[in-house]
């Protein structure tokens, strides 16, 4: 059976991402994003579960710089999570003097801490679920976790539904070794990363190869390129699938103007079908093509 090697330990929120996307296929904790993803780069797993941008927080750069380097990945689907939390203790804890979890859940839930818990000093863990064994093992009082931990770990709930922004929601990719690509749906996101020339204007023509071609932009991230002070590497979310001929025709633009990686082209977990700029449809471009083609071959004047 195939296997999806996913953020961990068991009870965090890609466990919860994973199992949306499973499939039937079997579910393997590992304990950090890089290693989730060299468990697929050394063929361990067929696929990788890993948390990419939180409505809050922002991107999780540890799964950006990881896409980056290393042999090439592609997301081929992704999961939307509500992300609201649990927070547990140890039965009989009558103080708690310190919070566990998660970097992007301690910044998710700060006010709530600073009304109910003043006195607690935040730890950061390598992930929610990982703060809640830390806290059965008596290492902290108190652990943030995904509600998922509650039924995972021996713990008692202190607090459930806790965030301080409503309806804060993290995006999680299922990523593969480059193979075939999941079918256009007309609600796709292709995701490249770029590293342009530091040059007046670079990024800016980057764009433009986009916008030119009636290509929406749903997210950029910058990361600098490490070892290389001051360069920075250009994370891109558009709408739509590289089989449309605008996808395609721009990445061939960006191509020819710097180093880009191709990230994959998937369905969108909300289903909010592509923008397509005017004069950009595969129609638009075949007709275009078919006129050239006439022109080449003296049938047009
Ligand atoms: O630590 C976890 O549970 C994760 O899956 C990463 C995470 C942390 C905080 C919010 C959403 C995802």
């Amino acid at each position: 059976m195939s296997r999806i090697a996913y953020f961990g330990p068991a009870g965090t929120f890609t466990e919860q991402a994973a199992r949306s996307l499973a499939d039937g296929r079997e579910l393997v904790p590992v304990e950090t994003i890089p290693a989730a993803m060299a468990a697929v780069r050394g063929g361990e797993a067929e696929l990788a579960c890993v948390p990419v941008e939180n409505s809050v927080e922002g991107p999780v750069t540890a799964t950006l710089d990881g896409l980056a380097e290393d042999s090439p990945l592609v997301a081929v689907a992704e999961a939307l999570l509500p992300v609201h939390f649990t927070v547990l203790t140890r039965p009989g804890t009558e103080t708690v003097r310190t919070v566990a979890s998660h970097p992007h859940a301690l910044a998710q839930v700060r006010h709530w801490l600073e009304l109910n818990l003043p006195e607690a000093t935040t730890v950061a863990a390598s992930s929610t679920a990982a703060a809640a064994v830390a806290v059965c093992e008596g290492e902290y009082d108190a652990a943030v976790t995904a509600p998922v931990a509650a039924r995972t770990y021996p713990l008692r709930v202190l607090a459930e539904g806790v965030a301080d922004v409503p309806d804060a929601r993290t995006r999680f990719l299922l990523l593969a070794t480059p193979g075939t690509l999941p079918a256009p749906t007309g609600a796709d996101r292709t995701s490249i990363v770029a590293s342009t020339a530091n040059r007046t204007g670079a990024l800016a023509e980057l764009l433009t190869e986009l916008a030119s071609r009636g290509i929406n932009l749903t997210r950029i991230d910058a990361r600098p390129i490490k070892g290389n002070f001051g360069f920075y590497r250009f994370f891109l979310d558009i709408e739509g699938h590289v089989a449309e001929a605008r996808i395609g025709d721009a990445l061939a633009a960006l191509k020819r103007r710097c180093d880009v990686r191709f990230l994959g082209s998937h369905p969108r977990a909300d289903g909010v079908r592509a923008t397509v700029g005017e004069m950009a449809t595969d129609e638009d471009f075949a007709e275009a093509a078919t006129w050239v083609e006439a022109v080449r071959s003296g049938r047009q004047a």
